[in-house]
């Protein structure tokens, strides 16, 4: 079985780890560091998974996930690189830092798989991009589309792409809570109590992300559905297209993407 050490168990580690757990791993392959105590404390006693140092981490799992902030990941490689074992496969979440980065930092040849996924990893409904650097052979890439596939869906990007990704499906999801947020909001407006506006709005996103995903149909072909003739649906259209919420959303996947790449200059 291969061994998993998630370097970095905050949000999108502790993601990783729980999903990995609901998709059928074992505590036994699984491990994880932190730079606090008392947050390995708390995650060992929420999931089982145990504690390790760097230095173990590197001495025990075949696959390294790099899960750290970007602007903490030149301590972490450091500390990393004297110690990887040769051949393990390095796997970094973090975004917009290039493979090239972390060729740079690790011992000649290590391989490195760089991945966007998502926090709906949580829920075993991820969606990863995963790209190889230069050193990812196609066995590595298989052994991440393995993992990352018991928690979600996952699909093969170049890396060129990594940053537009990260944009889309990686802040995807917070676009979608802030959506949901508003939208309960109104809900409010309207005079109904929170809880029954938090149910018609949640059960109804969920209810259009799964025709998305299911139908097969395009969206603006089920979104014409709803969409009567002098009804109620075109009144609210017309206000969407008003306030400019098209493009609020291309303006703001682009700031997103970005960020992403400036996240990676950073570090040139
Ligand atoms: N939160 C999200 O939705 C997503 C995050 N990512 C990427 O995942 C990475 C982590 O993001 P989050 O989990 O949101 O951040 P976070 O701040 O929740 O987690 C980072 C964790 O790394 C730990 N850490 C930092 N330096 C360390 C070191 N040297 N040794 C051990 N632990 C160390 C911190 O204590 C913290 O718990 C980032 O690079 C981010 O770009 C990628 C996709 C989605
Ligand atoms: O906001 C961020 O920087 C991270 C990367 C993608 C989602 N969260």
């Amino acid at each position: 079985m291969t061994t998993i050490a998630v370097l970095g168990a905050g949000k999108i580690g502790e993601a990783l780890l729980s999903g990995l757990l609901h998709g059928g791993w074992s505590t036994a392959d699984l491990m994880f560091t932190e730079r606090y105590p008392q947050r390995c404390e708390e995650l060992t006693a929420r999931h089982g998974v145990r504690a390790v140092s760097v230095p173990d981490a590197a001495a025990t799992a075949d696959v390294l996930v790099v899960a750290v902030k970007p602007q903490d990941i030149e301590p972490l490689l450091g500390e990393l690189s004297p110690v990887l074992k040769p051949g393990a496969l390095v796997v970094s979440l973090c975004a917009g830092l290039p493979t090239k980065l972390f060729e740079r930092e690790l011992p000649e040849g290590t391989p490195v798989v760089r991945v966007m996924p998502n926090t709906p990893m949580l829920v075993g409904e991820a969606m990863s991009a995963i790209s190889a650097g230069a050193h990812a052979r196609p066995e590595h890439l298989e052994l991440v589309e393995g993992l990352l596939g018991s928690v979600g869906k996952v699909l093969r990007v170049p890396e060129s792409q990594q940053d537009a990704v990260t944009a889309l499906s990686g802040s995807g999801p917070a676009y979608f809570f802030f959506l949901v947020e508003a939208m309960i909001d109104a809900g409010i407006l309207l005079g109904l109590p929170r809880a029954v506006a938090a149910q018609l709005i949640i059960q109804s996103a969920v209810g259009a992300a799964t025709m998305l995903a299911d139908s097969g149909e395009h969206p603006v072909t089920l979104r014409e559905a709803v969409t009567s003739p002098a009804g109620t649906t075109i009144m609210a259209v017309r206000e969407l297209e008003r306030h400019g919420v098209r493009a609020a959303l291309l303006a703001a996947i682009e700031a997103a993407r970005d960020r992403s790449e400036e996240l990676g200059r950073a570090h040139d």
